[in-house]
């Protein structure tokens, strides 16, 4: 059995944390941190916590996250940092849900982020928490960069034919829908139903901070020429979801997609590769931790399609970073997160 701890309980990932770990026989949740709700019962404000969670939130204390044998940061970006150095020093292991360590340059992070890194030291040594890619080295690892949701759908949905040098890996499309919890539980204008309901629309169209996560991604999956990967975001007026729909253009006519996806994937607990020309829906993934793809062609065309899908609030984010848990204490990898989706 371990401890662990939770910054940031009350956000859209905390809680999904909550919910994922309530079901995992391995795992103590110690501790779990809000500033805004301090003191108050988490199953108040969360009731169907109530029977699995008898912890108040509270303030985070860097002395009291070290008490626990891991902490998720399911926090802003620009909080783990400043807490990250100190939790490793005192044996903790940390997986990081922000973005605090996911990109390797730290000048490329302090550009797309807009703000100085204060544990720059800590940039090399963390592994981006991708299992499908990077499974030994998690397992190793005292901290994890957990990917963003967009850049698990992408690059998942990239990954076979990159690795197998069958595209022209400068010339990517990745056209990404994302359900609103995607952003967050902190009150923002273009979140309200009023605002997002009813409508659809495209945003960082110029450039999203999870562009150059996912080209780093693909470097690391050996394509032979620089990536490059022309990502456009939407919001989609639904709670949980992304869809992303790639195109990517064929420089090896020989090359069999739908077996070489079979295969790269053929022992993947949490990819599911479905027959050529399905198309995947959100909900076949709601609340499961699963990026569940299918692969297309028109005819005439030399572009091969993938629409991949996942839960932003699980692969996306909560169910994955349980995945790297699972992975750095020696549970088994699918250990909490075997349930299949919420239909409908
Ligand atoms: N939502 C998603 O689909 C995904 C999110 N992510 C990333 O995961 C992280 C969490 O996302 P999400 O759950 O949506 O965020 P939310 O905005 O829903 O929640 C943020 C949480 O962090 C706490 N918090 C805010 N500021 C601080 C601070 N300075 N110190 C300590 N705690 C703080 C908040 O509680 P309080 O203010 O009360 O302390 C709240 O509990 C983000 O970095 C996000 O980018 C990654 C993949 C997908
Ligand atoms: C709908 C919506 O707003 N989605 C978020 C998803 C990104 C996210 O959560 O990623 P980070 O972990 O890098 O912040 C966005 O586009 O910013």
């Amino acid at each position: 059995m371990i401890t662990v701890g939770i910054v940031g309980g009350t956000g859209y990932t905390g809680v999904e944390l909550l919910r994922l770990l309530a079901l995992h026989p391995g795992v103590e949740v110690a501790l779990i941190t809000s500033r805004s709700e301090a003191g108050r019962p988490v199953a108040e404000l969360f009731p169907s916590l109530r029977g699995h969670c008898d912890l108040a939130f509270e303030d985070p204390d860097d002395e009291r996250l070290a008490e626990c044998d891991l902490v998720f940061f399911a926090t802003p970006n620009a909080v783990a940092m400043d807490s990250v150095g100190h939790l490793l020093e005192q044996g903790v292991k940390v997986v990081d849900l922000s973005a605090d360590f996911r990109l390797q340059e730290r000048e490329v992070w302090e550009h797309w982020y807009g703000t100085t890194h204060t544990a720059p030291d800590l940039i090399r040594e963390a592994v981006y928490g991708l299992p499908e890619i990077n499974r030994e080295q998690i397992r190793g690892a005292r901290l994890v960069a957990n990917p963003g949701c967009y850049a698990t759908t992408i690059q998942l949905g990239f990954l076979p034919m990159i690795e197998a040098g069958v595209v022209d890996p400068s010339r990517l499309i990745a056209d990404g829908k994302s359900g609103a919890s995607g952003g967050g539980r902190q009150a923002r204008m273009g979140m309200l139903l009023g605002e997002a309901g009813e409508s659809f629309r495209a945003y960082a169209a110029s450039g999203h901070r999870h562009g150059p996560e996912i080209e780093q991604g693909l470097r690391m999956m050996q394509a032979r020429s620089a990536p490059q990967v022309t990502f456009v975001p939407h919001l989609v007026p639904m709670v949980r979801g992304i869809e992303a729909t790639l195109y990517a253009e064929i420089s090896d006519e020989a090359a069999d997609f739908q077996a070489i996806y079979e295969n790269r994937f053929r022992d993947e607990p949490f990819v599911d590769v479905m027959p050529w020309g399905s198309l995947p829906e959100t909900r076949s993934v709601r609340g499961e931790n699963t990026c569940r793809m299918a692969l297309h062609r028109q005819p005439g065309q030399n572009r091969i399609i993938v629409s991949s899908v996942t839960d932003n609030l699980v692969k996306g984010a909560a169910g994955q970073a349980i995945q790297n848990m699972n992975l750095m204490c020696g549970f088994d990898e699918r250990e909490g997160l075997k349930a299949p989706a919420l239909l409908p």
